[in-house]
């Protein structure tokens, strides 16, 4: 449990000041334009900050305790739906409104829907489409190439869900709608939508809402064309046109449309990140990085992985696990209070914003000695509380794709290990930020080379160095 200090008024809690002239909206843009500098900052103050000290309508917290009290508590801590930005009747409004920002019993129902989608057994059963999508991938990779990893893994990834997700067998086709609704995550997550949000001729909201209108139209003529072939397929989407609640109701075309969307915003971009962010780590741990490569050579002799061996590949587990600790794609989630309620002994009102981090968890060293460190190992003994490892958060909300996104992540590994060394190139600047998830800025371009098991530790520079320790 956390020390607390009874009696003491929210309003004295240690917080950054506010910005001269801006107040604390001058924090916020400042959080919102370098997260990662801003949750390292209010940190340093304790397990739970305001975001400027005196005001207690944004605040942060950082301890398991509190990501309890508030993950376990959808009723108390609602998702944020102001994040349902734009008009009424738009279809921004409309592809922003699926299960990471609706409430209440609409999202309990829609969840219960769509849950049979995202079941082990189910999600087991894309794996030959998985295996399928990261072989072509790989197949056209030639060894001595430089190719931005970050790209490769963001359009294997967005084949696969969008294979999963839309059931749609024409490769060109797939990119094709994954590009257009990863066009749409882009502008959503630009800060400059969320500072200027106005649709006026030349701003970037007006941008949004004409992406928004495309992605809407496609998402509508490709439900039409289900639905005209009888939606048996396998895929989610076929799976929601079917699916009824407790009453025999059925999702409404603007429901589907959606939840579609948000399944794939979600699903997409993180996987992206961890799988990146692993390779990357590899790459700097090359002890791991040998161990792994012989763990995968000795159970699966240069086959892609049945389901059942991947069971017995522990060491990639671990390294999966710990890359997700250290560089998890979500590094903040948001919730809103929907009364008065008490925290660490302190008072906050009804509408207060909270925001947990799972990267600042992540990263508290009476949970996890040696922070900074990739230490796969550490999984042989660590127990941390469940809301202390939180890289898909955890409660009544956690994450619906983290099956499908572990088994994809863990099928990719498996495949391009054996096959390829990836390496970065000797004095690569590595720069993490934050845009709706963390992300290396500018990409990460690594040399391709067949495994030859020469692993060495190219040197990098770049703020990575401050976020992992790397020898
Ligand atoms: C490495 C990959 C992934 C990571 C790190 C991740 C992480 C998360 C986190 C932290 C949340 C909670 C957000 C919050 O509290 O507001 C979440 C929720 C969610 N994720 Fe994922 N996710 C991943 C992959 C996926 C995939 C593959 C899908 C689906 C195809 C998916 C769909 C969702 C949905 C729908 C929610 C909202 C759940 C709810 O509110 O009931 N995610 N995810």
């Amino acid at each position: 449990m956390i020390a607390t200090t009874p009696g003491l008024h929210a309003v004295e809690l240690a917080g950054p000041r506010t910005t001269p002239l801006l107040g604390v909206t001058g924090n916020y843009i400042r959080f919102v334009a370098d997260q990662l500098t801003w949750l390292e900052k209010l940190s340093s103050y304790g397990p739970l900050v305001p975001l400027a000290r005196g005001n207690t309508q944004h605040l942060f917290i950082f301890h398991p305790d509190y990501n309890m009290q508030v993950l376990s508590n959808p009723a108390l801590f609602r998702a944020l739906e102001l994040w349902r930005t734009g008009p009424e009747d738009s279809s921004l409004r409309r592809l922003w409104t699926g299960l990471v920002s609706i409430n209440g019993e609409v999202h309990r129902q829609h969840r219960r829907m769509m849950m049979p989608s995202f079941h082990k057994k189910k999600v087991e059963s894309y794996r030959d489409a998985m295996v399928a999508c990261i072989g072509r991938m790989l197949s056209g990779w030639k060894p001595g190439e430089v190719r931005d990893i970050f790209l490769e893994m963001r359009q294997v990834t967005l084949l696969i869900v969008t294979q999963v997700l839309f059931g749609l067998e024409d490769d060109r086709e797939t990119l094709r709608m994954g590009m257009l609704m990863a066009e749409w995550l882009e502008r959503y997550a630009s800060p400059a939508v969320h500072l200027l949000p106005w649709d006026k001729p030349g701003l970037p909201f007006r941008r949004l809402m004409n992406v928004s209108e495309r992605g809407e139209a496609a998402i509508r003529a490709l439900i039409a064309r289900k639905r005209a072939q009888g939606a048996d397929g396998d895929d989610v989407l076929s799976m929601l046109l079917h699916a009824r609640d407790e009453e025999g109701g059925s999702m409404s075309d603007a429901e589907l449309v959606g939840q579609t969307n948000i399944l794939f915003v979600a699903g997409h971009e993180t996987t992206t990140n961890s799988l990146t962010w692993t390779l990357f780590l590899l790459d700097q741990h090359p002890e791991v990085h040998a161990a792994l490569v012989e763990e995968l050579e000795g159970e699966l002799k240069g086959a892609p992985p049945t389901i059942e061996q991947l069971e017995r590949l522990p060491l990639l587990d671990r390294v999966v696990k710990e890359s997700m600790r250290l560089m998890p794609p979500v590094t903040t989630a948001f919730r809103t209070s929907t009364a008065p309620f008490e925290m660490g002994g302190h008072r906050f009102e009804a509408e207060t914003q909270l925001y947990y981090s799972p990267y600042i968890t992540h990263r508290l060293p009476e949970l996890y000695p040696e922070p900074k460190r990739f230490l796969p190992e550490r999984w042989l003994k660590a127990e941390p509380p469940v809301y202390g490892y939180i890289p898909f958060s955890n409660g009544p909300r956690r994450c619906i794709g983290s099956t499908l996104a572990l088994l994809e992540m863990k099928l990719l590994l498996s495949m391009l290990l054996p096959r390829f060394r990836l390496s970065l190139p000797p004095g690569t600047r590595v720069e993490p930020m934050v845009r709706a998830t963390m992300r290396p800025k500018g990409g990460l371009p690594m040399r391709i080379h067949t495994q030859d098991k020469h692993f060495e530790r190219p040197e990098v520079r770049g703020r990575i160095r401050d976020l992992v320790a790397l020898s």
